[in-house]
């Protein structure tokens, strides 16, 4: 099994996705530049935190043009799991990969911190090892979070149980309904403001995002990548 870890001009949690999949999970990662245009022999899609392309225009908006982004719009519509971070999440809003898109966050100061955050639903490919209604630690870094949407998106995200993770009681950024994760419709694409990835070593404060990448790589591993009723 491998997953891609996208690098773009400006990211910087490349390193920490590579270090969490090759020296703490033990699965194998590779960095794959933004002008890829195939993912061939790839399992999974690891898109990075960081200030892609300085975050002109908008957070995320210039990198959805890069080559290695229509091969991961394929490799969604191909039902293989992509998971995104920060700009990660970002860069998946301007793709259309996921609905809604990410604000300036409410008092437009940049926010680095841990935050609480609420597993909502544990039927995705990315919760399944979490308990119901588990409240994990896990850092923000951002200054583009608010995530917002039209009212008609949000009846649809919570109709599919899309909103996997929102803030509990502790919003960082303003975001409707709290909102800190969702998924695509299917179910495998997620795309969340908070970093896992930084969550993977007690040592460092919490590691608390293990059983996501963990389940993300049982269920590759099971076939299972959609939502399970
Ligand atoms: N850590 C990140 O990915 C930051 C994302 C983006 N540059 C922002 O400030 O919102």
């Amino acid at each position: 099994m491998k997953f891609a870890v996208l690098v773009f001009p400006g990211s910087n949690c490349d390193i920490d996705l590579y270090h969490a999949f090759n020296d703490v999970l033990g699965v194998e990662a590779e960095y794959v530049a933004h002008t890829a245009t195939s993912l061939e022999g790839f399992d999974g899609v690891l898109i990075p935190g960081g200030f892609s392309y300085g975050d002109y225009l908008r957070c995320g908006a210039i990198a959805r043009f890069s080559n290695v982004m229509a091969e991961v719009k394929r490799f969604a519509a191909e039902g293989k799991p992509v998971f995104g971070t920060c700009n990660g999440f970002q860069i998946l809003t301007e793709a259309k990969l996921l609905p809604g898109v990410l604000l300036k966050n409410e008092n437009l100061k940049f926010v680095s911190r841990n935050v609480a955050v609420k597993v909502n639903h544990t039927n995705s490919m990315f919760t399944s090892l979490y308990e119901s209604s588990e409240t994990l630690v896990l850092p923000v870094a951002h200054g583009e979070g608010n995530y917002y949407c039209d009212d008609k998106t949000l009846a649809s995200l919570k109709e599919h149980q899309q909103i996997l993770f929102t803030y509990d009681n502790d919003n960082p950024n303003g975001s409707l309904h709290n909102i800190a994760g969702i998924t695509n419709q299917r179910g495998n694409v997620l795309g969340m403001m908070p970093h896992p990835e930084r969550a993977m070593e007690q040592l460092l404060g919490t590691d608390d995002g293990v059983k996501l990448f963990q389940a993300m790589i049982n269920n590759v591993n099971r076939g299972v990548t959609c939502h399970e009723n």
